[in-house]
């Protein structure tokens, strides 16, 4: 049998399709922006039982904190963010004018027109990060005890950076444990991460690898600022090749800010020094998806060892007539 071979056309060439595409209609509903979705009850079940693992491993002594979405403007300024992430930063804003002003905005939306020329920057920001707030919260309660102080905070955070990649959210959750003491404190708090962290990733089953790494810094300075902070081990990140080997996702980071929030914020540690912070933050959307794209979206099917260490029901044998089992 001949089979004619057309060359592509444009309509008739394969869609160049991204690795973790098929996950979509199973785990997220659409919202009308890239990086923004509803999440499925199936991914939402996974995300908890990820939440509840890595609350497992909570350090004794960790204080635990909430934050909301959002935090003061005044605060991420002073934290530095502006100078090394303007372009990721979402900030709150609001028509703020008179009664007059803002009918006016609104009749201009009714009309067609742009309603948005009347927005007004608000005082609050969204999060990008979950540890930001924790460190003027600390620098509340004065110097810190022998030992430091350990948190264990989550947000869910913002980051402009719209993409189609389902690893890639403009809003995302992120869970942290922070520790803020002496350069030692944290050094041993990091590696005591590094290394529980491995063994968190090989128990869900993962293919990983840890790296040095450096955060996305804004423009020509930025680049600098990223070599610099290579040169000095300052960020590990845990690395899951969800895309491919060479573009790996980073799934969890692990952080030393050395003195900078200690300085920003004025924390003194135990001796009277500034002090030195670290935090080990926890992608958890990344972390569900990279579940999703290496064990598959039937749960029923995944290792028995990785569903036991999730704490998911155990399955039923296939001839077992016990009621209740799911
Ligand atoms: N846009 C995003 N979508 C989903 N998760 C994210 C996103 N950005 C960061 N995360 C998660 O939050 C964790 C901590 O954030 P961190 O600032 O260390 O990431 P990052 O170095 O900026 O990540 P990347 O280099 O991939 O942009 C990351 O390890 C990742 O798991
Ligand atoms: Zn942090």
């Amino acid at each position: 049998m001949n089979i004619a071979i057309l060359p592509d056309s444009p309509a008739t060439a394969p869609q160049m399709t991204d690795p973790l595409d098929h996950l979509a209609d199973k785990l997220f509903h659409r919202m009308g922006a890239d990086g923004v979705y509803a999440r499925t009850a199936l991914y939402e079940g996974v995300v908890e039982k990820l939440v509840a693992l890595i609350t497992g491993h909570r350090e004794a002594g960790t204080e635990v904190m909430r934050f909301p979405p959002v935090m003061s403007r005044a605060q991420l300024e002073k934290s530095g963010y502006l100078k090394s992430f303007p372009n990721l930063l979402g900030c709150v804003c609001g028509l703020h004018g008179t009664e007059r002003e803002i009918n006016a905005a609104v009749s201009r939306f009714d009309a067609g027109g742009d309603w948005t020329t009347s927005l007004s920057p608000a005082d609050l920001v969204l999060s990008p990060a979950a540890c930001y707030p924790v460190y003027p919260i600390a620098a509340s309660r004065g110097q810190l005890p022998k030992g430091g102080l350990r948190f264990d905070v989550a947000a869910d955070c913002f980051r402009r950076e719209p993409s189609k990649h389902l690893d890639r959210l403009q809003s995302f959750r992120m869970r942290e444990y922070v520790c803020i003491g002496t350069p030692d404190d944290v050094a041993d708090f990091r590696e005591r991460w590094m290394v529980r962290a491995q063994k968190i990733a090989t128990d869900l089953g993962l293919t990983f690898r840890v790296d040095y790494a450096s955060d996305p810094f804004f423009g020509r300075v930025g680049q600098m600022k990223a070599v610099s902070q290579k040169q000095q081990q300052l960020k590990f990140e845990l690395l899951i090749p969800l895309r491919s080997e060479e573009q790996p996702t980073a799934c969890m980071s692990f952080n030393y800010h050395r003195e900078h929030f200690g300085t920003t914020w004025g924390i003194q540690d135990a001796h009277g020094e500034p002090a030195h912070t670290g935090c080990v933050a926890f992608g958890m959307d990344r972390l569900a998806v990279a579940m999703f794209h290496t064990h598959g979206t039937d749960l029923s099917a995944w290792p028995a060892r990785v569903r036991d260490v999730l704490g998911l029901q155990p399955q039923a044998p296939a001839d077992a007539h016990v009621e209740g089992w799911r």
